[in-house]
């Protein structure tokens, strides 16, 4: 491990973190509990980054909203949508959908706020810039202060991307940012670009017997997903009345005079799509903007982004960089990690390095979740595989949940039947995944899964059936 960066009894703190989001909480706790004296500057009311204001926490607590209401209608079916039509089905209203989001970003608030006070972080409200490497203004509506510190922490996450000519009002046409601010539930809802946050709210209000227009100026959506996964995400969505217009960019956007107000997007093919409200989710940028990084000796890249070594460093040894900031896979579920890793290496304190296979967790209807290999990468690379696969409607658990497209997908390797990778679509994708993650992450196989015994029913058993499969397909 390098020197560990400067600890001196001359600044006001040995760690300030900027930012309360998953990577500057984790990191402030982790600090504090090295004993070390930190504080942590947050701008928003609410704590917890735009995680638990506007992103992950909400758009998740919505879905729960979203499922509950569309199982009760049964629109959760491929296909439902399009026979029942939106007379035979009730409309929620907003208020029933965004209930559950207030009361449960408020609790996670007070328990994050609570775990950096029993730790004895010190919470400093506003927002801070640099005066110089080692010192930061922060001001808020009780005026400005100065606080220095040997180490500093960078963990401002991010903000929507907005190319220059988009007229995002909040109203009609809004950010994932803005969107759970819905006044009602539109009838057409158009979504430019199809990444994670276009798609998985793309598919719940497809759920809601929403029409759905999605523009992504790419050929294929999510290309870093197994291809079989976002075929059968695509399969099911269009179920539910959703059009894809791929490899498509808008020209313009436009809100039509008139009421009710609605937005007007322009392609350039020519076609012309009209809607209710836009979300525009072609991306973020880093939101470094008004952090003085210039005072620091930083500077960012053009989407905001801060370069970091493998410890978390920028260019200035002793300031640090983690979560969204430093750009790929900007995921919560990293950034915690980055967080508490980042505070670990500030102070010298052995920690290991990242770990290196990352699940990827998609809150879609249906749910998608992977780890290690798609299979085209596999492919690319030239490695010889063999894939074994359970489908949920096959599996005892999947005919009591009601899920009969799920699937769960084995990739091993053909020589040593070592894991490659698992891909899950369904119910509970995002948390059967773990199990292909330790197995993975613990260089098992194939004979560990035809070994194992698990409970039954459940949905675990997908991953005795796919080495089953697997291991048939080998033998034959
Ligand atoms: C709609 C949506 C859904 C998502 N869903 C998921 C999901 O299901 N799973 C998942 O793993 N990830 C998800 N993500 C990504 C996840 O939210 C981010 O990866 C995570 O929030 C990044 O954490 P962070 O700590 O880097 O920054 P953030 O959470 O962005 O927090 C940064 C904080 O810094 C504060 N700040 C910024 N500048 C200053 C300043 N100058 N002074 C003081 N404070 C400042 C901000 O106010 C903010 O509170 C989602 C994101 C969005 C937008
Ligand atoms: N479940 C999760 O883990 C989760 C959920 C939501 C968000 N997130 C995180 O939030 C971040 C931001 O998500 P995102 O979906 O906004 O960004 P993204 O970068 O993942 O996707 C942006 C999409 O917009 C398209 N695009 C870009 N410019 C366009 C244009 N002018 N017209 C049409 N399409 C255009 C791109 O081709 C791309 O498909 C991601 O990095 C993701 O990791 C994660």
């Amino acid at each position: 491990m390098e020197a560990p960066a400067v600890v001196s009894t001359g600044y006001d703190v040995d760690l300030l973190c900027i930012g309360s989001g998953p990577a500057g909480q984790r990191a402030a706790i982790q600090a504090a509990k090295l004993g070390k004296r930190t504080a942590l500057v947050e701008k928003r009311r609410c704590l917890g980054g735009i995680c638990l204001d506007t992103g992950t926490i909400p758009s998740k607590t919505f879905r729960e909203a979203v499922c509950s209401l569309a199982n009760h209608n049964g629109l959760l079916r491929p296909g439902t949508a399009v026979r029942t039509g939106l007379e035979g089905t009730r409309r929620p209203s907003v208020e029933e959908l965004f209930q559950g989001v207030g009361l449960v970003t408020q609790r996670e608030s007070q328990v994050i706020e609570q775990q950096l006070y029993r730790n004895g972080v010190e919470l400093i409200r506003g927002e801070a810039s640099f005066v110089d490497p080692h010192t930061l203004a922060v001001v808020s509506e009780e005026g400005r202060r100065t606080v220095t510190a040997a180490n500093i922490l960078i963990a401002v996450g991010t903000t929507p991307a907005l190319p220059p000519g988009v007229p995002v009002d909040g109203d009609v046409i809004l950010t994932s940012d803005d969107l759970l601010r819905l006044r009602r539930l539109p009838k057409k809802l158009a979504v430019v670009g199809g990444g994670i946050i276009g798609i998985e709210y793309a598919s719940m209000f497809a759920a809601l017997n929403v029409e759905v227009m999605l523009v992504d100026k790419r050929d294929r959506l999510l290309e870093f997903l197994d291809r079989e996964s976002v075929d059968e995400l695509m399969h099911q969505m269009r179920g539910r009345r959703v059009t894809f217009r791929l490899g498509e960019a808008v020209e313009r956007l436009d809100v039509a005079a008139g009421e009710p107000r609605q937005a007007v997007l322009h392609l350039e093919s020519g076609k012309r799509i009209v809607a209710d409200h836009v979300l525009y989710s072609v991306g973020r940028i880093g939101a470094t903007g008004r952090l003085n990084l210039a005072s620091a000796g930083l500077s960012p890249d053009d989407r905001g982004r801060l370069a970091v070594d493998r410890q978390f460093r920028t260019a200035v040894p002793h300031i640090y960089a983690v979560g969204d900031v430093i750009g790929f896979p900007s995921l919560a579920s990293t950034s915690f990690s980055q967080g508490r890793l980042a505070a670990c290496y500030a102070f010298g304190v052995e920690a290991g390095p990242m770990i290196e296979h990352l699940p990827i967790g998609i809150y879609a209807l249906p749910e998608i979740s992977a780890i290690g290999a798609p299979e085209h990468e596999l492919t690319q690379n030239k490695i010889p595989y063999e894939t074994g696969i359970a489908r949920y409607r096959e599996i005892a658990r999947g005919q009591i949940l009601g899920d009969d497209s799920g699937f769960l997908k084995l990739l091993v390797h053909r020589e040593d039947q070592r894991l490659l990778g698992v891909h899950a679509v369904g119910t509970g994708a995002t948390e059967l995944i773990h199990i292909g993650q330790a197995v993975l992450e613990l260089g098992g196989g194939l004979q560990y899964f035809l070994r194992t015994v698990f409970n039954y029913p459940t949905l675990a058993e997908c991953y005795k059936v796919a080495a089953l499969d697997a291991s048939n397909k080998l033998c034959a």
